[in-house]
Protein backbone atom coordinates (compact mmCIF):
# COMPACT_ATOMS: atom_id res chain seq x y z
CA UNK A 1 0.00 0.00 0.00
CA UNK A 2 0.82 3.61 -0.34
CA UNK A 3 0.20 6.28 2.77
CA UNK A 4 -2.96 8.37 1.38
CA UNK A 5 -3.47 6.27 -2.02
CA UNK A 6 -6.63 4.81 -1.81
CA UNK A 7 -6.45 1.13 -3.33
CA UNK A 8 -8.35 0.01 -6.24
CA UNK A 9 -9.85 -3.79 -6.38
CA UNK A 10 -10.53 -4.02 -10.21
CA UNK A 11 -11.37 -7.52 -12.29
CA UNK A 12 -11.10 -7.93 -15.28
CA UNK A 13 -13.28 -10.75 -17.13
CA UNK A 14 -11.19 -11.31 -20.68
CA UNK A 15 -13.26 -12.65 -23.47
CA UNK A 16 -15.49 -14.42 -20.55
CA UNK A 17 -18.89 -13.57 -20.21
CA UNK A 18 -22.44 -13.68 -21.11
CA UNK A 19 -25.91 -12.38 -19.81
CA UNK A 20 -25.73 -15.39 -17.68
CA UNK A 21 -22.97 -13.97 -15.69
CA UNK A 22 -24.60 -10.25 -15.36
CA UNK A 23 -25.80 -12.22 -11.59
CA UNK A 24 -22.52 -12.08 -10.64
CA UNK A 25 -22.08 -8.23 -11.32
CA UNK A 26 -25.40 -7.93 -9.22
CA UNK A 27 -24.10 -9.82 -6.02
CA UNK A 28 -20.54 -7.73 -6.52
CA UNK A 29 -22.50 -4.33 -6.96
CA UNK A 30 -24.72 -5.24 -3.40
CA UNK A 31 -21.27 -7.09 -1.61
CA UNK A 32 -18.93 -3.71 -2.46
CA UNK A 33 -20.51 -1.93 0.29
CA UNK A 34 -20.00 0.96 3.27
CA UNK A 35 -17.51 1.01 5.27
CA UNK A 36 -14.99 -0.42 3.42
CA UNK A 37 -16.56 1.41 0.13
CA UNK A 38 -15.56 4.36 1.48
CA UNK A 39 -11.88 3.60 1.44
CA UNK A 40 -11.15 1.27 -1.49
CA UNK A 41 -12.49 1.69 -4.66
CA UNK A 42 -13.67 -1.27 -6.82
CA UNK A 43 -14.36 -2.44 -10.55
CA UNK A 44 -14.94 -4.64 -12.73
CA UNK A 45 -14.29 -4.99 -16.70
CA UNK A 46 -16.42 -7.53 -18.21
CA UNK A 47 -16.62 -7.87 -22.14
CA UNK A 48 -18.23 -4.77 -24.72
CA UNK A 49 -21.47 -6.83 -24.81
CA UNK A 50 -22.35 -6.24 -21.37
CA UNK A 51 -20.86 -3.03 -20.41
CA UNK A 52 -24.03 -1.31 -20.51
CA UNK A 53 -26.38 -3.25 -18.73
CA UNK A 54 -23.37 -4.13 -16.13
CA UNK A 55 -23.57 0.19 -15.52
CA UNK A 56 -27.34 -0.22 -15.17
CA UNK A 57 -26.73 -2.95 -12.33
CA UNK A 58 -24.19 -0.62 -10.37
CA UNK A 59 -26.21 2.89 -10.16
CA UNK A 60 -26.72 2.56 -6.70
CA UNK A 61 -23.25 0.85 -5.75
CA UNK A 62 -20.22 2.44 -5.40
CA UNK A 63 -18.70 -0.50 -7.70
CA UNK A 64 -17.93 0.75 -11.09
CA UNK A 65 -17.51 -0.75 -14.68
CA UNK A 66 -15.11 -0.34 -17.42
CA UNK A 67 -14.36 -1.78 -20.85
CA UNK A 68 -10.95 -3.84 -21.61
CA UNK A 69 -9.91 -1.94 -24.56
CA UNK A 70 -9.67 1.28 -26.42
CA UNK A 71 -10.03 2.62 -30.14
CA UNK A 72 -7.18 5.75 -30.27
CA UNK A 73 -9.85 7.55 -32.23
CA UNK A 74 -12.75 8.56 -30.98
CA UNK A 75 -14.98 7.88 -34.08
CA UNK A 76 -14.97 6.57 -37.73
CA UNK A 77 -14.11 3.58 -39.79
CA UNK A 78 -12.53 1.29 -37.58
CA UNK A 79 -14.53 -2.00 -38.01
CA UNK A 80 -14.95 -3.96 -34.64
CA UNK A 81 -13.42 -1.35 -32.23
CA UNK A 82 -14.94 0.72 -29.68
CA UNK A 83 -14.38 4.31 -28.72
CA UNK A 84 -13.51 5.67 -25.03
CA UNK A 85 -16.55 8.08 -26.22
CA UNK A 86 -18.83 4.93 -26.44
CA UNK A 87 -17.54 3.78 -23.52
CA UNK A 88 -18.31 6.86 -21.48
CA UNK A 89 -21.66 6.60 -23.24
CA UNK A 90 -22.55 3.02 -21.53
CA UNK A 91 -21.50 4.55 -17.92
CA UNK A 92 -18.28 2.98 -17.72
CA UNK A 93 -15.38 5.08 -16.23
CA UNK A 94 -12.26 3.01 -16.75
CA UNK A 95 -10.62 1.85 -19.33
CA UNK A 96 -7.95 -1.14 -19.94
CA UNK A 97 -4.94 -0.20 -22.34
CA UNK A 98 -2.37 -2.20 -23.28
CA UNK A 99 -2.96 -5.36 -21.70
CA UNK A 100 0.00 -7.93 -22.46
CA UNK A 101 -3.04 -10.16 -24.09
CA UNK A 102 -3.91 -7.22 -26.59
CA UNK A 103 -0.02 -6.32 -26.49
CA UNK A 104 0.72 -9.97 -27.45
CA UNK A 105 -2.48 -11.34 -29.89
CA UNK A 106 -3.09 -7.44 -31.69
CA UNK A 107 0.87 -6.35 -31.59
CA UNK A 108 0.04 -3.03 -29.74
CA UNK A 109 3.13 -1.36 -29.06
CA UNK A 110 3.79 1.19 -26.53
CA UNK A 111 3.26 4.28 -28.84
CA UNK A 112 -0.12 2.61 -29.67
CA UNK A 113 -1.04 1.93 -25.70
CA UNK A 114 -0.24 5.76 -25.04
CA UNK A 115 -2.50 7.16 -27.59
CA UNK A 116 -5.12 4.63 -27.05
CA UNK A 117 -4.37 6.54 -22.94
CA UNK A 118 -4.64 9.89 -24.53
CA UNK A 119 -8.08 8.76 -25.76
CA UNK A 120 -8.95 7.81 -22.59
CA UNK A 121 -8.17 10.89 -21.15
CA UNK A 122 -10.36 13.20 -23.80
CA UNK A 123 -13.74 11.11 -22.87
CA UNK A 124 -12.70 11.55 -19.29
CA UNK A 125 -12.04 7.80 -18.44
CA UNK A 126 -8.85 6.40 -16.34
CA UNK A 127 -7.31 4.67 -18.25
CA UNK A 128 -5.30 1.42 -16.43
CA UNK A 129 -2.05 1.08 -18.13
CA UNK A 130 -0.60 -2.30 -18.32
CA UNK A 131 3.24 -3.29 -18.43
CA UNK A 132 5.13 -6.26 -17.49
CA UNK A 133 7.85 -8.28 -18.36
CA UNK A 134 7.91 -11.70 -20.08
CA UNK A 135 8.94 -14.98 -18.37
CA UNK A 136 12.55 -14.40 -20.41
CA UNK A 137 13.51 -11.19 -20.34
CA UNK A 138 12.78 -11.64 -16.08
CA UNK A 139 15.52 -14.61 -16.78
CA UNK A 140 17.62 -12.14 -18.40
CA UNK A 141 17.64 -10.01 -15.72
CA UNK A 142 16.02 -7.32 -17.82
CA UNK A 143 12.70 -6.92 -15.69
CA UNK A 144 13.13 -3.03 -14.29
CA UNK A 145 14.68 -1.81 -18.07
CA UNK A 146 11.17 -3.42 -19.57
CA UNK A 147 9.42 -1.65 -16.64
CA UNK A 148 11.15 1.57 -17.49
CA UNK A 149 10.98 1.40 -21.16
CA UNK A 150 6.91 0.99 -21.35
CA UNK A 151 6.21 3.20 -18.56
CA UNK A 152 7.98 6.06 -20.50
CA UNK A 153 6.51 4.57 -24.03
CA UNK A 154 2.82 3.73 -22.95
CA UNK A 155 2.29 6.51 -20.63
CA UNK A 156 1.12 10.26 -22.14
CA UNK A 157 2.71 13.08 -20.38
CA UNK A 158 -0.71 14.24 -19.52
CA UNK A 159 -0.93 11.56 -16.58
CA UNK A 160 -2.22 12.52 -13.39
CA UNK A 161 -3.13 10.42 -10.44
CA UNK A 162 -7.24 11.07 -11.37
CA UNK A 163 -6.71 9.55 -15.05
CA UNK A 164 -4.11 7.03 -15.21
CA UNK A 165 -3.68 3.67 -13.05
CA UNK A 166 -0.60 1.58 -13.63
CA UNK A 167 -0.97 -2.21 -13.40
CA UNK A 168 2.07 -4.06 -13.40
CA UNK A 169 1.47 -7.97 -14.44
CA UNK A 170 3.99 -9.72 -15.26
CA UNK A 171 3.10 -11.74 -18.48
CA UNK A 172 4.61 -14.81 -16.92
CA UNK A 173 2.27 -14.32 -14.11
CA UNK A 174 -1.07 -14.47 -15.91
CA UNK A 175 -3.79 -17.07 -15.72
CA UNK A 176 -0.60 -19.56 -14.56
CA UNK A 177 -0.82 -19.45 -10.64
CA UNK A 178 2.60 -18.21 -10.69
CA UNK A 179 3.22 -15.14 -8.70
CA UNK A 180 6.59 -13.13 -8.24
CA UNK A 181 8.10 -13.69 -4.57
CA UNK A 182 6.66 -10.31 -2.37
CA UNK A 183 10.70 -9.07 -2.11
CA UNK A 184 10.24 -9.21 -6.47
CA UNK A 185 6.57 -6.91 -6.74
CA UNK A 186 8.20 -4.80 -3.86
CA UNK A 187 11.22 -4.24 -5.66
CA UNK A 188 9.21 -3.76 -9.13
CA UNK A 189 6.40 -1.49 -7.43
CA UNK A 190 9.44 0.92 -5.43
CA UNK A 191 10.76 1.22 -8.84
CA UNK A 192 8.00 2.33 -10.62
CA UNK A 193 7.26 5.02 -8.08
CA UNK A 194 10.59 6.19 -8.68
CA UNK A 195 9.76 6.77 -12.36
CA UNK A 196 6.81 8.04 -11.80
CA UNK A 197 7.85 10.56 -9.23
CA UNK A 198 10.73 11.62 -11.49
CA UNK A 199 8.50 12.15 -13.93
CA UNK A 200 5.30 13.69 -12.57
CA UNK A 201 6.09 14.59 -9.25
CA UNK A 202 3.18 14.75 -6.42
CA UNK A 203 1.18 13.37 -8.94
CA UNK A 204 3.65 10.46 -9.09
CA UNK A 205 3.33 9.78 -5.50
CA UNK A 206 -0.42 9.38 -5.75
CA UNK A 207 -0.83 7.49 -8.84
CA UNK A 208 -2.09 4.02 -8.27
CA UNK A 209 0.11 1.19 -9.28
CA UNK A 210 -1.37 -2.08 -9.18
CA UNK A 211 -0.66 -5.28 -9.07
CA UNK A 212 -1.68 -8.34 -11.54
CA UNK A 213 -0.77 -11.69 -12.30
CA UNK A 214 -2.92 -15.22 -10.68
CA UNK A 215 -3.93 -12.63 -7.56
CA UNK A 216 -6.54 -15.17 -5.30
CA UNK A 217 -8.08 -15.01 -1.91
CA UNK A 218 -5.33 -17.12 -0.71
CA UNK A 219 -2.68 -14.76 -2.14
CA UNK A 220 -4.40 -11.32 -1.67
CA UNK A 221 -3.63 -10.41 1.28
CA UNK A 222 0.08 -11.17 1.29
CA UNK A 223 0.62 -8.96 -2.15
CA UNK A 224 -1.53 -5.95 -1.34
CA UNK A 225 0.21 -5.04 1.85
CA UNK A 226 3.57 -4.68 0.04
CA UNK A 227 4.84 -1.37 -0.51
CA UNK A 228 4.04 0.87 -3.30
CA UNK A 229 0.55 -1.81 -4.33
CA UNK A 230 -2.09 0.02 -4.22
CA UNK A 231 -4.54 -3.21 -5.23
CA UNK A 232 -5.16 -5.47 -7.90
CA UNK A 233 -5.98 -6.16 -11.69
CA UNK A 234 -7.45 -9.60 -11.42
CA UNK A 235 -8.30 -11.95 -14.20
CA UNK A 236 -9.43 -15.54 -13.24
CA UNK A 237 -10.66 -15.06 -9.77
CA UNK A 238 -12.99 -12.09 -10.91
CA UNK A 239 -14.97 -14.19 -12.52
CA UNK A 240 -17.16 -15.61 -9.69
CA UNK A 241 -18.18 -12.91 -6.89
CA UNK A 242 -17.21 -14.94 -4.16
CA UNK A 243 -13.34 -14.55 -4.86
CA UNK A 244 -13.59 -11.13 -5.98
CA UNK A 245 -15.10 -10.02 -2.85
CA UNK A 246 -13.00 -12.01 -0.77
CA UNK A 247 -9.96 -10.20 -2.33
CA UNK A 248 -11.88 -6.90 -1.83
CA UNK A 249 -12.57 -8.01 1.57
CA UNK A 250 -8.97 -8.42 2.65
CA UNK A 251 -8.57 -4.81 2.68
CA UNK A 252 -11.07 -4.85 5.59
CA UNK A 253 -8.14 -5.54 7.76
CA UNK A 254 -5.04 -3.79 5.73
CA UNK A 255 -6.79 -0.47 6.24
CA UNK A 256 -7.82 -0.73 9.80
O1 LIG B 1 -5.97 -8.52 -16.27
C1 LIG B 1 -5.77 -9.45 -15.48
C2 LIG B 1 -4.56 -10.22 -15.53
O2 LIG B 1 -4.18 -10.55 -16.82
C3 LIG B 1 -4.42 -11.31 -14.52
O3 LIG B 1 -5.11 -12.48 -14.87
P1 LIG B 1 -5.16 -13.69 -13.83
O4 LIG B 1 -5.62 -13.13 -12.51
O5 LIG B 1 -6.14 -14.66 -14.41
O6 LIG B 1 -3.78 -14.23 -13.73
Amino acid sequence: MTPEVRPLVAGNWKMNGTRASLDQIKAMAEGVSKPLSEKVDSLICPPATLLYVATALCTDSPLEIGAQDCHQNASGAHTGDLSAEMIADCFGTYVIVGHSERRTDHAETDHLVRAKAEAAFAADLTAIVCIGETADERKSGQTLDILKRQLAGSVPDGATAENTVIAYEPVWAIGTGLTPTTADVAEAHAFMRDELVKRFGDEGKRMRILYGGSVKPGNAKELMAVANVDGALIGGASLKASDFLAIYGVYEELTA
